[in-house]
């Protein structure tokens, strides 16, 4: 035999045993998964394995199945590779299909990117390679109308608690029957509160039960550069086609239409278009539509004119239950003592609740300690003393005998008219929510009053504020001028 002959079996029978790994790790997928899931997800993959079994490359038909397959699937899909493979390191890598190469050829191995070790992943890493432009070999525009949604949001990923369980409630429904109820479904609330998150869980849930389904994510800014494009490039057509053709539009933070006339005149005819043949439309704005300034009455009503929800600040065992999974997803375990602390502290939103984990867990990393409660007060130091700092009892009071005008006097007098007793209890309920301060501190702090009165205000502002959507504004308002 030759030596290129010889090159060439040797290259075969590696590509061979390439795809038997690939095959057992399909055999096992089918098994695991429900049927429909690896119809859509799995099965269609393209699988190239490196001469030397140490990467293996998923090859996928577009941006949106990587993004997905990454989020749902790749940290299996690596454990069983790694567990087939034994003890040699595996990297797992995605790619678009543009990219593949001839599946039965034993091509080799793309330049290694730097994979980020994922310690769930039972040592194995994921990879995603430098991925070209959006896919030119499909329905492409499909294809860029999906590209939009994250997939890692989902309804699984996203910690339920009486602050978001209304809206949750409303998007769970809309995401099994969408173009039914709540047509539109509004969503508002203030900022990282998990509104774009909810808003993508529902795009994800439809399209994993209707692949085929037209979805659009998009943000309210972005929209607004869509229709000043279609005016300079005179495509209202194409934009019109895109627009009005889909199943179900998410648009995010429509506060920004504000004084952008045309901009409005083209969402309300989407809108218009997209009702009347039932698709969904789920929008999210940092306010109720009535309290939207500079947008046209007509769009204000349709946008009150199916569900409002309100997304709040979530509760302390809420905030407990996201640090604790946020931790685990990172392969970490969080003692809920230690969870507790850091929701205590960190109370406004989640984002910042997520930057306050990255803080500790990186903190914890460099001075190779475990987590503690210890830990995570010198990894907070700077957010710890900002806040004690800004916030005490004799704020709250001052901020909000301002803000209802009254005299700073009212808060601690024993005077019982509605028009004091009413901001004195919501300074109490803040006073609860924002400091650390117990019942009985608060009590003292207000004129000597027991610690049921505290107890009972907290409770009345605190069941009030779910229904009445005006003391909900005046409250985000008070809390956001106290966090400065
Ligand atoms: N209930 C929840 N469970 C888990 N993660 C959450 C939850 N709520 C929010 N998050 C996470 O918090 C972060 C901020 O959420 P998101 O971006 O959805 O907020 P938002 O309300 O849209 O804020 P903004 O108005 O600033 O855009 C995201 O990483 C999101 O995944």
């Amino acid at each position: 035999m030759t030596e290129e002959p010889h090159r060439n079996a040797t290259r075969r029978a590696d590509a061979d045993a390439g795809q038997a790994l690939w095959q057992s790790c399909l055999e096992q997928l089918a098994q695991d998964l429900p049927v429909q899931q690896f119809n859509t997800w799995i099965r269609p993959i393209v699988a190239q394995v490196s001469a030397d079994f140490s990467r293996i490359t998923l090859y996928v038909a577009n941006r949106f199945t990587l993004d997905w397959v990454r989020a749902q699937y790749a940290g299996r899909i690596a454990a069983l590779l790694q567990n087939l493979q034994g003890d040699q390191p595996i990297t797992l890598e995605l790619a678009l299909a543009q990219r593949a190469p001839a599946v039965r050829r034993a091509a080799p191995a793309p330049p290694a990117a730097a994979a980020p070790t994922n310690p769930a992943h039972a040592g194995a890493a994921v990879a995603e390679a430098a991925l070209p432009p959006p896919v030119a070999s499909e329905d492409s525009a499909r294809a860029v109308l999906r590209n939009r949604l994250n997939a890692a949001l989902t309804f699984d990923t996203l910690i339920e608690g009486t602050a978001n369980r209304m809206a949750r409630a409303a998007a769970l429904h809309v995401a099994s029957m969408p173009g039914q109820h709540y047509n539109p479904l509004f969503i508002y609330g203030g900022v990282g509160l998990g509104k774009t998150h909810l808003m993508n869980a529902v795009g994800n849930r439809l399209l994993a039960d209707r692949p085929e389904a037209r979805v659009l994510y998009i943000h309210a800014e972005q929209f607004v550069s869509d229709v000043v494009k279609a005016y300079q490039r005179k495509t209202f057509e194409d934009f019109k086609d895109r627009y009005h053709s889909l199943d179900l539009l998410l648009i995010d933070d429509v506060q920004f239409f504000a004084n952008k006339d045309r901009t409005q005149e083209e969402f309300f005819n989407a809108f218009e278009a997209l009702l009347a043949k039932k698709s969904h439309i789920v929008m999210t704005s940092d306010t109720y539509p009535k309290g939207l300034a500079d947008i046209h009455a007509r769009l204000v009503s349709r946008f009150d004119s199916g569900l409002t929800v309100a997304m709040e600040p979530p509760e302390l065992e809420m905030r407990v239950a996201i640090l604790i999974n946020k931790a685990r997803a990172e392969g970490t375990e969080m003692a809920e003592e230690v969870a507790f602390f850091v929701a205590k502290n960190v109370r406004s939103n989640v984002r910042e609740l997520e930057g306050a984990l990255r803080k500790v867990m990186a903190y914890a990393r460099f001075n190779r300690k475990e987590i503690s409660i210890q830990l995570a007060r010198e990894a907070l130091r700077d957010l710890l003393s900002i806040q004690n700092r800004q916030i005490s009892v004799d704020n709250i009071q001052k901020t909000v005998a301002d803000f209802y005008k009254i005299k700073m006097a009212d808060m601690y007098s024993k005077k019982r008219p509605a028009s004091i007793a009413r901001p004195r209890q919501i300074a109490m309920y803040l006073a609860k929510e924002l400091t650390q301060k117990s019942l009985p501190e608060i009590g003292e702090l207000f004129g000597g009053r027991d610690h049921t009165t505290v107890l009972h205000a907290v409770r009345k502002i605190g069941a009030e504020r779910q229904q009445v959507t005006e003391l909900n504004q005046q409250l985000h308002v008070l809390e956001q001028t106290l966090k400065g």
